[in-house]
């Protein structure tokens, strides 16, 4: 088997054949966390499991004329800090269990970063990538009309995710106002957020995700006297997240030496040129095929020498085998739930410090509860202002984290869980239980 093909083959084995027990995953670390904090027992039961799990099959014709059955999925968490909010994935290994978990790791995300929302995670099982651009648009609409007022601007508003962007979210939004005979129709631009600019959009969302990423890794850099410019890093996905952080980090002197996506792996010791390798993915849709790199197997992207790996794909990628193998300092989640509990047990035992995702992508949401804010008060932010109130957030939380990994002796996905599951554990306090 040729490199190229045992690299996708490698890539492909990790996120199926471990996608199944990702909610467990996530209930474990959840659960790692409650050892450190008092939880009232009702929270402890509450939290465990979803609130509404929302299942569609609706069938969309096809260009060539037939009919396929999809199936699509909002999983509805949490809602006491507010709204459920949380982005759509399309991926054809899209299943209950995997947005289970991705709705839950939305309330913590959102409460460690003090956003005023809830979690919540849809998706629909399906391989964007063999279908056409009208056929995207139609699966949209149908997935989005047979969700009719489970979603809601008030009540849960979505975002993109995986094989998803700001145009599905424009077609989410526009579906969403033909079936709503709404007086305020610009105000209901915040159905959904991660627009483009021009359908209600917020400056700076595009980049979010990836900006939220440097600004962790700048605070531990901070933290540890650790230079950014002239550091080597790893980057798993070259999407939306990936990309970002990438494009920011070079302008902070960072040099990505190895890339893997789902169509190969790529490495470079003396760095890769990022503002090329995004005009190759945007030429060709992957990094497969880009010049001046060896195609690399996905054992040889792991086991690569560097400072920082930042996995930004999937989740479950980091398992016992590819952590054993990992030669870096740091890990920074740009994906959701990316290392598995065994691959996180070595790491530990390796010295490997991890800035989990509930911390390191939440730049993301961060920006969409602005876009949410500025559609609610028809008012437009500059960029300026928006980097400057996420990096604010962004280390305020970082360092919430830090506080309590250090004063609990934990390490900092605990931490973060603490954090977020104690803030939520109070306003349940407070409130009391209807009967
Ligand atoms: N888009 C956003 O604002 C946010 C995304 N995230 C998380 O970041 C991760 C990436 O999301 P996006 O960049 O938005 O998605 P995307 O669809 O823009 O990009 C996904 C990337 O992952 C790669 N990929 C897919 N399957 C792969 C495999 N089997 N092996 C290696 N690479 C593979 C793709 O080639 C692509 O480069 C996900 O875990 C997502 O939940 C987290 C917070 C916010
Ligand atoms: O922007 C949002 O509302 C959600 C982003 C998201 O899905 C995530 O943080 O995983």
């Amino acid at each position: 088997m040729s490199k190229k093909a045992s690299s996708e083959k490698q890539a492909s084995r990790n996120s199926q054949t471990q996608g199944t027990d990702f909610f467990d995953t996530h209930i474990a670390q959840y659960e790692r966390a409650l050892q450190h904090i008092d939880v009232l027992p009702h929270v402890r039961l509450i939290l465990g499991q979803p609130k509404n799990e929302i299942i569609v099959n609706f069938p969309v014709k096809l260009d060539n004329g037939e009919y396929q059955l999809f199936t699509g999925y909002r999983i509805q968490h949490n809602n006491i800090m507010g709204p459920y909010k949380g982005g759509i994935r399309f991926h054809h290994d899209v299943t209950l269990n995997e947005v289970k978990a991705l709705a839950a790791i939305m309330t913590y995300k959102c409460a460690l970063l003090e956003v005023p929302f809830g979690g919540a995670k849809g998706g629909v099982a399906l391989n964007v990538h063999k279908f056409s651009r009208s056929e995207v648009e139609k699966i949209t609409r149908r997935f989005t009309h047979d969700l009719g007022n489970n979603i809601g601007p008030e009540y849960d508003i979505p975002a993109p995710d995986v094989g998803t962007n700001s145009q599905v979210m424009v077609w989410m939004m526009d579906t969403y106002m033909n079936m709503h005979n709404l007086s305020d129709k610009n105000a209901q631009r915040r159905i959904v957020t991660g627009k483009s600019l021009t359908s209600g959009g917020s400056r700076g969302r595009e980049k979010a995700t990836g900006q939220g990423v440097v600004y962790s890794i700048q605070e531990w850099a901070d933290e540890n006297n650790f230079r950014l410019d002239g550091a080597t890093y790893t980057l798993q996905g070259f999407g939306n997240v990936g990309s970002h952080a990438a494009a920011i980090l070079s302008k902070l002197g960072a040099s990505l030496v190895a890339v893997m996506d789902h169509t190969g792996s790529i490495a470079n010791e003396e760095g890769i040129n990022v503002r090329k390798l995004t005009e190759h993915v945007k030429a060709t849709g992957g990094v497969r095929g880009y010049t001046s790199c060896n195609d690399v197997t996905a054992d040889e992207f792991w086991a690569m020498k560097c400072d920082i790996c930042i996995p930004a794909a999937l989740e479950l990628q980091i398992d016992e085998r590819v952590a054993s193998m990992m030669n870096c300092r740091l890990i920074v989640e740009g994906a959701n739930g990316p290392t598995t509990l065994d691959g996180e047990r070595v790491l530990i035992e390796k010295g490997i410090e991890v800035i989990p995702d509930l911390m390191a992508n939440a730049g993301g949401v961060v920006v969409s509860y602005f876009e949410w804010v500025q559609n609610k008060r028809s008012e437009s932010w500059q960029l300026q202002e928006i980097d400057e109130r996420l990096h604010f957030m962004m280390r305020r939380a970082y360092h919430d984290m830090r506080a309590f990994a250090r004063e609990h002796n934990t390490d900092n996905r605990t931490a973060a869980y603490a954090v977020a599951v104690g803030r939520i554990n109070s306003v349940y306090g407070e409130r009391g239980i209807f009967p």
